[in-house]
């Protein structure tokens, strides 16, 4: 990606600053180029803010009278949670049933991408990945569900470090069929792998 000089130079200054706060040398050698490093490495995880997800899948939407169900699973994400700014990562699990159009199967992670470089919360995350996939491609219905480990639950705070948290949201025919959710949820069940 491209990075912003003036931003990254701003970033830097912030995080030398922190450096000496916790009682670190800026100046010893390894840690030198360090500002910098994070400030590329934060703009990089929050770079989603810069992106429009609806173009995302606009950007390859083909008509296509499929009507069946598209799951893209296992999906691997990782977010910064908003209120530690630590990682939780996971797996998402993207279906949709298209209604005239279809979109690049390299779009749904893109999109998922997109939302996650940002800082999140796991139930936000699912539900606007959920309505952009709803808006773009106006499918007969969208289901995401995300897994994910939380850092701020295992490296502090709690410290569970097997705990995962399961989220879902759904429109349209896996609101309304149980049928229908029901064959997304067995398509990414783990049994099945
Ligand atoms: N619902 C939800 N909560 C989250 C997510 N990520 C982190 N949290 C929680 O956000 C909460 C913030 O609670 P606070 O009590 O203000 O923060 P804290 O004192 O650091 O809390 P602890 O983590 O319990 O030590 C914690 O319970 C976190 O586990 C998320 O994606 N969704
Ligand atoms: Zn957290």
């Amino acid at each position: 990606m491209e990075y912003d000089e003036e931003k990254i130079a701003q970033l830097a200054q912030h995080y030398k600053a922190i450096l000496e706060l916790l009682g670190e040398d800026p100046r010893r050698e390894g840690l030198l180029k360090t500002p910098e490093r994070v400030a590329k490495a934060i703009s990089f995880m929050t770079q989603g803010y810069e992106q429009d997800p609806i173009q995302i899948l606009l950007s390859a939407r083909f008509r296509e009278e499929y009507k069946q169900m598209v799951v893209v699973k296992d999906i691997e994400l990782y977010s910064l949670c908003e209120h530690h700014m630590v990682p939780f990562y996971g797996k998402a699990h993207v279906a949709y049933i298209p209604n005239g159009f279809i979109t690049g199967l390299s779009k749904i992670p893109r999109v998922v991408d997109c939302f996650a470089r940002r800082l999140q919360v796991q139930e936000r995350l699912t539900v606007q990945i959920r309505d952009c996939i709803q808006q773009a491609l106006n499918p007969l219905g969208v289901a995401v569900v995300i897994e994910a480990s939380h850092m701020c639950m295992q490296m502090r705070g709690v410290e569970k470090q097997n705990s995962a948290t399961t989220t879902s949201a759904f429109t349209g025919a896996f609101l309304t069929q149980l049928q229908t959710r029901e064959e997304f949820m067995n398509l990414i069940s783990h049994k099945l792998r």
